[in-house]
C-alpha cells in the first residue's frame, strides 16, 4: 500500500512538472557567446524552464550538447542557421533572450558597436516577428539605448509590436550599483538595494543614491556615481581587449530572465526589475524608452514606476542622461526605418 501510493506521489510530481513546464520553452540567441554560455548554464538550473533552445551563428550545438548533460527537467536543443535552426529556436519560445553581438575593445564606446550589433539585432527581430511575436524579448546587445529601439521597430513594421514584451536589459547596473555601495559602506550587498534610472551607457546611467537610505559624503556620491556609470569600462580595461563583461552580465541576465518567468509563468505578484523600456516618463523630451524600476506582472510589463524623489545633484544627471539617451534612441529609430 505504502509503495503503491509513494509510486503514485512520483508519477503525480513527474507529470505535474511536466505539464507546467511545457509552457516555458527559453531561447537565447548569441548562445556560444561569452555572455551566452554562463546565461544558458544558469538557465538550466531554472525549474520554470522546460525546453532551452540554444541558437548562434557557430558552436551551439555543442555548447547545448554539453548543457544538455545537467541532470535538470529542461530539455536542450541546439541550433545554427543551418536547417532553418532559427525558425527552431524561435518557434514556441515564451522568453528569447538576445547576447547576439560584438562586445567592446578597450578604447571603444558602446556606441561604436552599433554599426555591426544594429543590423544583427534587427535580423533576429525580424524572425522573432514571424516565429515568436508574442514572446518576451529580453535585449542584452549593446548599444542597448539603440537596439531596444531597433527591436521595436522592426516589430512595429512587422505589426506586432507589444511594449509589454520588450525589456533593455539593465539589471547588470543595479546588480553593479549594489555592490560597489555595499562595499564603501561595509554592508552585506543582499541588504542594499540601489535604484539605476535612464540608459546603459556612460552618463545615461543614473545611480538614484539618495533613495538608498544612506548617506554619503560629495566625494562619495561622485565616485560611486562614476563607478556606476563606467563599471563597464573597469571590466573591458581588464579584459585588454579580449571582451567586456560576461559573467556578471550572465548573472544578471539570468536574475531578469527569472524575474520574467515568476511573473509570467509562475503567478508571482510584485516582482520588480530596472529595465530600458517603451515609457512616458520622458516622452515630452523625446525620450521613448527609458529604466526605471518595473512592475512585471501576467503578461510583461504591468507598472512603470516614476522616479521618485530625487536630490538635486541627481536632477543635474538626468538633465544630462536625457540628451544622450535622445540621440541613442533616434538613431535606433532612423537605422530600422
Ligand atoms: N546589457 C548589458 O548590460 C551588457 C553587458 C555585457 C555585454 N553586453 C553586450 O552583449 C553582447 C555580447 O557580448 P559577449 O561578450 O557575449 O560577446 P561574444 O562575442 O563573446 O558573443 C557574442 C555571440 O553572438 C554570436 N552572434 C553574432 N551574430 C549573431 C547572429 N546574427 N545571431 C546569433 N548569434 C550571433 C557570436 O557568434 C557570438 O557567439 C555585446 O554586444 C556586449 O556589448 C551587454
Ligand atoms: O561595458 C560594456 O561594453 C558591456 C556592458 O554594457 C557592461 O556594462 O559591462
Amino acid at each position: 500500500m505504502f509503495a503503491t501510493s509513494r509510486l503514485f506521489s512520483v508519477a503525480a510530481k513527474r507529470s505535474f512538472s511536466t505539464s507546467a513546464a511545457n509552457l516555458t520553452k527559453v531561447a537565447v540567441l548569441g548562445a556560444a557567446g561569452g555572455i551566452g554560455q554562463p546565461l544558458s548554464l544558469l538557465l538550466k538550473e531554472n525549474p520554470n524552464v522546460s525546453h532551452l533552445s540554444l541558437y548562434d551563428i557557430v558552436n551551439a550545438p555543442g555548447v547545448a550538447a554539453d548543457i544538455g548533460h545537467i541532470n535538470t527537467n529542461s530539455k536542450v536543443t541546439g541550433h545554427t542557421p543551418e536547417n532553418d535552426g532559427l525558425k527552431e529556436a524561435l518557434t514556441d519560445a515564451h522568453v528569447v533572450v538576445i547576447p547576439a553581438g560584438i562586445p567592446r575593445k578597450p578604447g571603444m564606446t558602446r556606441d561604436d558597436l552599433f554599426n555591426t550589433n544594429a543590423s544583427i539585432v534587427r535580423d533576429l527581430a525580424t524572425a522573432a516577428a514571424k516565429y515568436c511575436p508574442n514572446a518576451h524579448f529580453l535585449i542584452i546587445s549593446n548599444p542597448v539605448n539603440s537596439t531596444v529601439p531597433i527591436f521595436a521597430e522592426t516589430m512595429k513594421k512587422a505589426g506586432v509590436f507589444n511594449p509589454k514584451r520588450l525589456y533593455g536589459v539593465t539589471t547588470l547596473d543595479v546588480v553593479r550599483a549594489s555592490r560597489f555601495v555595499a562595499e564603501v559602506k561595509n554592508l552585506d550587498p543582499k541588504d542594499v538595494k540601489v535604484t539605476v534610472v535612464g540608459g546603459h551607457s556612460g552618463v545615461t546611467i543614473v545611480p538614484l543614491l539618495s533613495q538608498t537610505g544612506l548617506e554619503f559624503t560629495k566625494e562619495e556620491l561622485d565616485a560611486l556615481t562614476h563607478r556606476i556609470q563606467f563599471g563597464g569600462d573597469e571590466v573591458v580595461q581588464a579584459k585588454n581587449g579580449t571582451g567586456s563583461a560576461t559573467l556578471s552580465m550572465a548573472y544578471a541576465g539570468a536574475r531578469m530572465a527569472n524575474s520574467v518567468l515568476e511573473a509570467t509563468v509562475g503567478g508571482k505578484k510584485g516582482v520588480i526589475e530596472p529595465s530600458f523600456v517603451k515609457s512616458d516618463i520622458f516622452a515630452k523630451e523625446g525620450v521613448e524608452y527609458f529604466s526605471t524600476n518595473i512592475e512585471l506582472g501576467s503578461e510583461g510589463v504591468e507598472k512603470i514606476h516614476g522616479l521618485g524623489e530625487i536630490s538635486a545633484y541627481e536632477k543635474e544627471l538626468i538633465a544630462k542622461a536625457v540628451p544622450e539617451l535622445k540621440t541613442n534612441i533616434a538613431k535606433g529609430n532612423k537605422f530600422a526605418q
